[in-house]
């Protein structure tokens, strides 16, 4: 049976670190009108929560416009929780802002006290003022807090695997994530095996892990039985290797999961 997590995390009405893994689409635009179609198309496919990839987006450097869109976005969006990630360049962010320190915290400051933003997503490798501030004005607007690490190029030990889950912890997340690039299926199997031990010994928060690529498969499908509570499927398109259509995974995780079964 899948291990439930000490501090779930609740946002409007789903539950994050409870008894079912979770099913996140994200949305990458780089104009308005092609974010609000995507978000227009996505949600009949009834996804748990929604990412926006802000970075992707052309004029994100201009803040009134970003909250503009974010407030159209969030009507499109109903009751959907959404995650506002601003990603860094050394992390797959895109465009100039994700080479930016001070835009980026900006940009997702304003969007925590526009109140229309559930979660934001920042990552680890911030500096700690960075996490503090943003910490800060998640606290104050009700926000809760993402602390992400990504690795294109491989699966690190697990030993820094766990070490930087418990950082993200430590650091105050709500929910830690981590994605990494597998070069063989051994690096697929350390993952989820570090998912596990995560889960088993130390955190107490929700987590998201991701084994990339083809070969990461499995951890997209099976993670949440491993202890990750949150899974990314492909959106209009997908924002990092691996991602497969919602329907496709939704079907192999009730194979996996049968309703109602101890499993
Ligand atoms: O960090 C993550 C996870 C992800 O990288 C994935 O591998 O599905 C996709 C990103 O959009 C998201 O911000």
């Amino acid at each position: 049976m899948r291990m439930d997590c000490r501090h779930p995390v609740h946002v409007k009405g789903k539950i994050i670190g409870g008894p079912d893994t979770l099913i996140c689409l994200p949305l990458v635009a780089t104009d308005r009108t092609d974010l609000l179609l995507q978000a227009q198309k996505l949600m009949p496919l009834e996804p748990d929560l929604l990412e926006w990839r802000v970075d992707a987006l052309n004029t994100v450097e201009d803040g009134k416009e970003v909250m503009t869109t974010l407030s159209h976005l969030r009507n499109v969006m109903e009751e959907v929780p959404l995650i506002f990630t601003c990603r860094i360049d050394v992390e797959g962010g895109m465009g100039l802002i994700s080479r930016h320190r001070d835009a980026r915290l900006d940009i997702i400051c304003r969007a925590m006290e526009t109140g229309l933003v559930d979660i934001v997503d920042i990552e680890l490798c911030n500096d700690e003022t960075f996490i503090k501030t943003i910490r800060h004005g998640a606290d104050k607007n009700g926000v809760k807090l993402i602390l992400s690490s990504h690795d294109f190029e491989k699966t690190p030990d697990e030993s820094v695997i766990l070490n930087r889950l418990g950082r993200a912890q430590d650091l105050g997340a709500d929910i830690a994530k981590l994605a990494a690039m597998p070069t063989g299926y051994q690096d697929v199997l350390l993952l989820l095996s570090a998912t596990l031990k995560a889960r088993t010994d130390f955190l107490k928060i929700p987590m998201i892990t991701i084994s990339m690529e083809k070969m990461g498969l499995i951890s997209r499908l099976a993670g949440g039985l491993f202890g990750s509570d949150v899974t990314f499927a492909m959106g209009d398109s997908a924002s990092a290797p691996g991602q497969i259509p919602i329907q496709d995974l939704r079907r192999a995780m009730g194979v996996l999961s049968p309703k109602g079964e101890d499993a």
